[in-house]
């Protein structure tokens, strides 16, 4: 037997084609030839309720890291806003406040304004 560096299903396409099945007495069992190729592995079917179980797990870890970034946000928005109080300006900057909008809007449309608001509503005033 010439050496092949292929194994699987294909490598003995020339005696058995996959569609067809092996001649009686022939099998991957019984012939020499083919004894040493690994069976071809099953392809299972995705369990629903695990890819819906596994895809939660994800959304749940995003929501606890994004919940940590707005508390983030909201440390960082104290300090602009108390240096600027501290230094004889305005607790509101809505000119920052606009270009904040602005640029959620520009990233997630409509949508992306209300997210802002909320944000800035859960920043602003604490001070
Ligand atoms: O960037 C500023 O000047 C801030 O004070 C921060 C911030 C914000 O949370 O984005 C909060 C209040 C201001 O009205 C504008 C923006």
């Amino acid at each position: 037997m010439t050496t092949h560096l292929t194994t699987g299903p294909t490598s003995h396409a020339a005696d058995h084609t996959p569609t067809a099945p092996a001649p009686a007495g022939v099998s991957k069992l019984t012939d020499p030839a083919r004894a040493q190729d690994p069976a071809p592995e099953p392809v299972p079917e995705p369990d629903p309720e695990a890819v819906i179980d596994q895809a939660r797990a994800g959304i749940d870890a995003l929501d606890a890291e994004i919940v940590r970034l707005v508390r983030e946000r909201m440390a960082l928005s104290e300090r602009v806003q108390r240096t600027r109080m501290a230094n004889g300006g305005r607790r509101i900057s809505l000119a920052r406040e606009n270009a904040v909008l602005r640029r959620w809007r520009h990233e997630l449309g409509e949508p992306g304004t209300t997210l802002a608001m909320t944000l800035l509503e859960l920043c602003r005033g604490r001070v």
